[in-house]
C-alpha cells in the first residue's frame, strides 16, 4: 500500500540555506529548451526550479534559440550548446537536469538525453523525452540511473509502459519504476511517487486548476530544483508534487502555469521551521 503524501514525511528534510550557504553549493540546475518556437516550457521549469531554492539554473538550448531564451529571463542564465557532446559538457557543471518540456520529438532528443546520462547529473525526465521512447522504453530505462525521475502523465505513461496502467494507477507506478529501475511520478489528480526500491506514495492534495498547459513542466523544475539541493530523488518528488498542488489551490480560478512559480514561496513560507 502507498503512503499519502504529506508534509510530516519530508518537512525535516527541506533543504534551507545556512550562513555558509552560496549560490553554487546551493544546487545547480540545468533544463534542456527545444528549438526557437519551443523555449517557453524550459522556461517555466527553470523558474520554479530557482523559485524551490536551486542557488544557480541555466536553461541549456540550441545555439538558434539562444537569442529567444535570453531575451526572456532575468536570473536564470542561459548557455547554447551545438551537439551533444556540447550538452554533456555544460551538464558536467550540473547537479541535476530536466529534460523534454518541448525538447523536441526527433533523434536530437534521444542523442541529448544520452549524453546527459552520461554526466554525475540527476536527471529529470519528461514530455518529449518520454515520448520520443514510445514502444522503447527499455532504450530509456538502459540508461538511467536510480536516483533520476521519470515524471509521465497518464498518455506518455502508456507509451513507455504500455499496458501496465491495467493494474491500477498504484501499483502501476510501482512496477514502472521496478522496470525502469528509478523513479517515477505518474501525474494526474492523484499522483503517484514510486521508488525503484518498492516504496510508493499518493498524493492528497492535487488541484484540478493544474489542468492547464506548462503545469507539468513547472512541477518537473520542482522536482529538478529540490534534487539539485541534494533532496533524495523520492523525498524531492514528494515535496515537489505537494508544492505544486498547494499553489494551484492557493491561487484558484484563471491559474495559469506562469503563475505556479511565483507562489513556491508562500508554501515554502509555510513549510519553514
Ligand atoms: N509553454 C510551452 O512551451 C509548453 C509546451 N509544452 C510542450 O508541448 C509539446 C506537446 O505537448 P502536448 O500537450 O501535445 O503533448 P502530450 O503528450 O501532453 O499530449 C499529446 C496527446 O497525449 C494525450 N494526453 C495528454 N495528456 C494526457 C493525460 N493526462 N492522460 C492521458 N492522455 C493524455 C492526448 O491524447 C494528447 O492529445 C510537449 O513537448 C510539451 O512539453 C506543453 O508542456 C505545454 C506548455
Ligand atoms: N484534474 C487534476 N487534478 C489535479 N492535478 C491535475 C489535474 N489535471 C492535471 N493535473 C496536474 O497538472 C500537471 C499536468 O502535467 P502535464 O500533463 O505534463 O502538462 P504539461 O505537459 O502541459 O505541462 C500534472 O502535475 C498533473 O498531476
Amino acid at each position: 500500500m502507498a503512503e499519502v503524501n504529506d508534509p510530516a514525511l519530508w518537512r525535516d528534510a527541506l533543504p534551507w540555506p545556512g550562513a555558509e550557504t552560496h549560490k553554487h553549493n546551493r544546487g545547480r540546475l540545468g533544463v534542456v529548451s527545444g528549438g526557437p518556437l519551443n523555449t517557453g516550457a524550459a522556461r517555466l521549469a527553470a523558474r520554479a526550479g530557482l523559485r524551490v531554492g536551486a542557488g544557480l539554473v541555466k536553461v541549456l538550448c540550441p545555439p538558434d534559440a539562444a537569442p529567444i531564451v535570453a531575451s526572456a529571463l532575468e536570473a536564470v542564465m542561459v548557455e547554447a550548446f551545438a551537439s551533444p557532446d556540447g550538452l554533456e559538457t555544460l551538464a558536467e557543471a550540473m547537479d541535476a537536469v530536466v529534460i523534454g518540456p518541448a525538447a523536441g520529438l526527433n533523434e536530437a532528443t534521444v542523442q541529448n538525453l544520452a549524453a546527459l546520462a552520461r554526466t554525475g547529473a540527476v536527471l529529470v525526465v519528461d514530455a518529449d523525452a518520454l515520448t520520443i521512447f514510445k514502444g522503447r522504453g527499455v532504450d530509456l530505462f538502459a540508461s538511467l540511473d536510480r536516483d533520476d525521475v521519470l515524471t509521465p502523465h497518464e498518455g506518455e505513461f502508456e507509451r513507455v509502459f504500455p499496458g501496465l496502467l491495467a493494474q491500477g494507477r498504484e501499483a502501476a507506478a510501482r512496477e514502472a519504476a521496478t522496470r525502469a529501475g528509478c523513479h517515477v511520478v505518474l501525474k494526474g489528480a492523484e499522483t503517484v511517487i514510486a521508488a525503484p526500491d518498492g516504496r510508493s506514495r499518493v498524493n492528497g492534495n492535487g488541484s484540478p486548476w493544474l489542468a492547464t498547459a506548462g503545469s507539468g513542466d513547472v512541477l518537473a523544475g520542482l522536482i529538478g530544483g529540490l534534487v539539485a539541493q541534494g533532496m533524495a530523488s523520492f523525498e524531492a518528488a514528494s515535496v515537489a508534487v505537494w508544492i505544486h498542488g498547494a499553489a494551484a489551490e492557493a491561487f484558484g480560478p484563471g491559474l495559469i502555469a506562469e503563475d505556479l512559480p511565483d507562489l513556491i514561496p508562500a508554501v515554502l513560507r509555510g513549510l519553514r521551521p
